[in-house]
């Protein structure tokens, strides 16, 4: 089976970007290929992961755009012109544009730090610490139009401990990510999991075998 071409976007560190190029490093027969990287900021420690592991990462600045839909369309042309099939959006932190996330149905995830829907947003780990709740976690999920609303692949629950602070937090949603993450693009690059016509997720692997690997919370601390 021909291994799909993945492009990841990120605006940031990009430990979830590291995780994804350690996992498909890590295995020869993977069924995706990491091809590209692409930031819309410039200088950020991501694009050093990207380079170590000889990626090619390129800057799509949005500040220098005088709109969104600009901005999408300078991705479209970049992700076309590399034959990307796939993308993942890896603290990736703009909105897209409708148009530009039709384009791609079936064909983005994004890692969001909660368990959606609950706490959407770039601020979803403050927000569950404000909320005060005991469990929180982790979403990998097909991109739409509606921010954070798309069918989800695999979640995990991570607990909130007494004093966490939004590090402490933030350090323990990031270990359950890079646990997740890389599991469920291996699962959409192989086609064990796919979002049908009918807007549902198709997990075409046995589900139980894949979420009772992933609802453990990892090592507390
Ligand atoms: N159309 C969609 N676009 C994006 C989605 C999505 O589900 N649909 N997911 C986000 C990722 N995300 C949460 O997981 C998210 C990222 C950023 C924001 C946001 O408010 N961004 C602001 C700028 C914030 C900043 O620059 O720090 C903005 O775009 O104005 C909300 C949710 C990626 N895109
Ligand atoms: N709403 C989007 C959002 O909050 N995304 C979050 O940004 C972080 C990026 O970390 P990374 O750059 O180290 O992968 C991750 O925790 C990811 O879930």
């Amino acid at each position: 089976m021909a291994k799909r071409d993945v492009a990841v976007l990120i605006s940031g560190s990009g430990s979830n970007l590291q995780a994804l190029i350690d996992a498909v490093a890590a295995d020869p027969d993977h069924p995706a290929r990491i091809r590209l990287v692409i930031s819309n900021k410039p200088g950020v420690y991501g694009l050093e992961r990207a380079a170590a592991a000889g990626i090619e990462a390129v800057v799509i600045d949005h500040k220098a755009f005088p709109d969104r839909a600009a901005f999408d369309a300078a991705l479209q042309a970049e992700l076309e012109a590399r034959g990307i099939d796939l993308v993942c959006l890896a603290g990736f932190m703009r909105i897209l544009t409708a148009p530009f996330v039709e384009a791609w149905t079936g064909r983005m995830l994004n890692i969001h730090p909660s368990i959606l829907p609950a706490f959407k947003g770039a601020r979803a780990i403050d927000d569950a610490l404000a909320a005060g709740v005991r469990i929180t976690g982790v979403s990998v999920h097909y991109v739409v139009p509606e921010m954070d609303a798309g069918p989800i692949v695999v979640q995990a629950a991570v607990p909130v401990l007494p004093g966490d602070d939004h590090d402490a937090l933030a350090k323990r949603i990031h270990a359950a990510e890079h646990r997740i993450y890389p599991a469920a693009l291996r699962w959409v690059a192989a086609g064990d999991v796919r979002l049908a016509e009918s807007g549902r997720v198709e997990h075409l692997t046995d589900p139980v075998a894949i979420n009772s690997v992933l609802i453990s919370p990892p090592a507390l601390g």
